[in-house]
């Protein structure tokens, strides 16, 4: 078994003398951000003026200027969405790095993809968390973690490799494990995982049985029920004790079903195109594809994401789960606020 890295194995000194440049406050910026802090860690947000300059400093953060920043820190994790990332990098982040200093990511496409080459003089690794941003908070919140991968491109102090757990231990992956990569492996491992099981995999799923059921004529709210509310109860225990524990809290009728049928909808044919989805991955082809859909302005991305929001599985959802305030999150209110933002973008 790979060795996997606990609280006991991490020692903390080696970042605790350092200043940290969050870049980004997104989705695992915020998180980054607030779980190091609370950890013991020295760290600044670099931002543009907006919406999430406002938000850090409403944290309590001391906000500059990318390019300020970074001058002003040791170790810069950038998380900018990837197809941000080459431009503020070769504009704001490069001209501003000592010798020395550690540069990082939380994804590994753009190093991976020669989208960024960073100088040979600095630090680079990867702390890479293996679940989304808002739930590497709330769980470090709870008291919990979401794991990470760590890996190091670039060693020039000796260090890296201790800094980067550090970093992976502070924003609260040693809870749960951290276990070492390269930047290749994550990059390809969480692009296929994020294609072909975990979004796509999954969404796709959900929509098939939801239109089977539907255009069969049975009533969508059943079919939401069935299809995607209970999917976060069947995975809860997935999550909690395997497969295993699945099969012991369904009901023998159900497991015996799983048996017979699910291999009839995920089977070979299904692994023949997730062995293409890879092979594209591997090669390049899906990361020059999107790095084309954004030099384009997405036109495809866009026409897809509008398209989606209007599925009934998606009408019918938001109507349920209005009458169900216990499942309501607030990543539902940030999702609403930004929907505002964006229309009354539109309509100004
Ligand atoms: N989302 C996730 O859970 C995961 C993401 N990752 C990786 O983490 C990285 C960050 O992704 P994610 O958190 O989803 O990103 P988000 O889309 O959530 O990040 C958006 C943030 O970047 C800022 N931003 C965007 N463009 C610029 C710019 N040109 N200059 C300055 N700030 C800018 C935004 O600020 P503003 O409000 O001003 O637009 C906002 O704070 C990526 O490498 C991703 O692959 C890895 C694991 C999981
Ligand atoms: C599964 C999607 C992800 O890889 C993640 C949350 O880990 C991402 O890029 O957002
Ligand atoms: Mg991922
Ligand atoms: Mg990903």
């Amino acid at each position: 078994m790979s060795k996997v890295l606990y609280e006991k194995d991490i020692q903390k000194e080696v970042l605790q003398e350092k200043k940290v440049a969050i870049v980004g406050y997104g989705s695992q910026g915020h998180a980054h951000a607030l779980n190091l802090r609370e950890s013991g860690y020295d760290v600044i947000v670099g931002l543009r003026p907006g919406k999430s300059q406002q938000k850090a400093e409403e944290d309590g953060f001391d906000v500059f200027p990318v390019a300020e920043a970074v001058q002003k820190a040791d170790v810069v994790m950038i998380l900018l969405p990837d197809e941000h990332q080459p431009t503020v990098f070769e504009e704001s982040i490069k001209p501003n790095l000592q010798p020395g200093n550690a540069v990082a990511f939380a994804h590994g496409f753009n190093v991976h993809f020669s989208q960024i080459v960073p100088p040979s003089n600095v630090d680079v690794f990867l702390v890479a968390p293996k679940g989304p941003g808002h739930l590497v908070r709330r769980t470090f919140e709870d008291g919990s973690g979401v794991p990470s991968l760590y890996g190091v491109y670039q060693d020039v102090t000796g260090k890296c490799k201790e800094v980067a757990l550090a970093y992976a231990q502070g924003i609260g992956s040693a809870r749960a494990g951290v276990l070492e990569t390269s930047f290749q492996e994550e990059t390809e491992t969480d692009l296929f995982g994020e294609q072909a099981v975990l979004c796509g995999g999954m969404t796709s799923l959900v929509k098939a049985g939801f239109e089977t059921l539907t255009d069969a004529g049975y009533q969508p709210e059943v079919a939401y029920f069935e299809c995607l509310h209970e999917m976060k109860l069947i995975v809860d225990l997935m999550y909690e004790g395997g497969l295993e524990n699945v099969r012991y809290s369904i009901s023998d009728t159900a497991q015996w079903g799983d048996f017979v049928s699910g291999p009839r909808v995920i089977n070979d044919e299904t692994k023949a195109r997730m062995q293409e989805i890879l092979n594209e991955i591997q090669s390049g082809a899906f990361a020059k594809g999107w790095v084309l859909e954004n030099q384009a302005n997405r036109p495809e991305f866009n026409a897809i994401n509008a398209r989606e929001k209007k599925l009934q599985v998606e009408q019918v959802g938001r109507e349920l789960r209005e009458l169900m305030p216990f499942v309501k999150q607030p990543l539902q209110e940030e999702q609403k606020n930004k929907q505002k933002d964006v229309k009354a973008h539109v309509t100004n």
